[in-house]
């Protein structure tokens, strides 16, 4: 198969500037003549494609164990983008008065259902590939680490369930043109 060399994602041609971003490595600022204004095209929005998002619940157990850090981690550098999450306290009505603790993300990117998914592993832990969340991190279905959303449609279902529309932060992250672009 040959090998590809340039991103299929964004046909961008020229480079653009990350809006926000206080100092632009000097590759993505075009040079020019001294004395002449920075002629810097600010990045249009990324197609619908790049903006996938998926529900990931870090289930109680997870929190308890500590392990918000290395699900969070995974999915940071699989190259994916958080655009919200939180801790919730959640009562349980028995006789012991417990609480759980869980933290719903919203993860965004390229096909980052399907993904997540394969990160995740088989719901049954001790079915889950070594290498996925489950398969490293857990031993029992009742106790599996993480929820993912399992299509598109019930990911735009779950992220209401958890989140209000205002919550989601919709930001540009400094690497996307590492990340996407030509
Ligand atoms: N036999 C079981 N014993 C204990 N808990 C279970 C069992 N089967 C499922 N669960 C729990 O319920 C959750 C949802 O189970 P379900 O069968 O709906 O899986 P799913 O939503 O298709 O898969 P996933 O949890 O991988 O997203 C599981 O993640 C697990 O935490
Ligand atoms: C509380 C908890 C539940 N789970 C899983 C197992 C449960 O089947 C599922 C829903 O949990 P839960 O709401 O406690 O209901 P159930 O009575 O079915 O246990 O989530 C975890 O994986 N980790 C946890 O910390």
């Amino acid at each position: 198969m040959p090998l590809r060399t340039r991103s299929p994602f964004f046909p961008l041609s020229s480079p653009c500037l990350v809006l926000g971003d206080p100092s632009p490595p000097p590759s993505i600022v075009p040079s020019r003549p001294a004395g002449r204004a920075a002629a810097v095209t600010p990045c249009p929005p990324a197609p619908p494609e790049l903006r996938e998002q998926t529900l990931v619940l870090v289930k109680p157990d997870a929190v308890q164990r500590r392990l918000v850090g290395d699900v969070i981690g995974r999915f940071e550098r699989r190259g994916f983008k958080l655009v919200a999450m939180k801790l919730l306290q959640v009562p349980v009505l028995t006789y012991s008065r417990t609480q759980l603790f869980p933290i719903p993300q919203v993860w965004e990117g390229y096909n980052v259902v399907r993904s997540t998914r394969a990160m995740v592993g088989d719901t049954d832990s001790a079915q889950a590939a070594a290498g996925t969340i489950r398969g490293d991190l857990s031993m029992h279905v009742s106790r599996n680490v993480v929820h993912a959303s399992d299509s598109v449609e019930t990911a735009s279902r779950e992220i209401g369930f958890w989140f209000q529309q205002n919550e989601l932060v919709a930001w540009e992250s400094g690497d996307s043109q590492y990340t996407y672009g030509p």
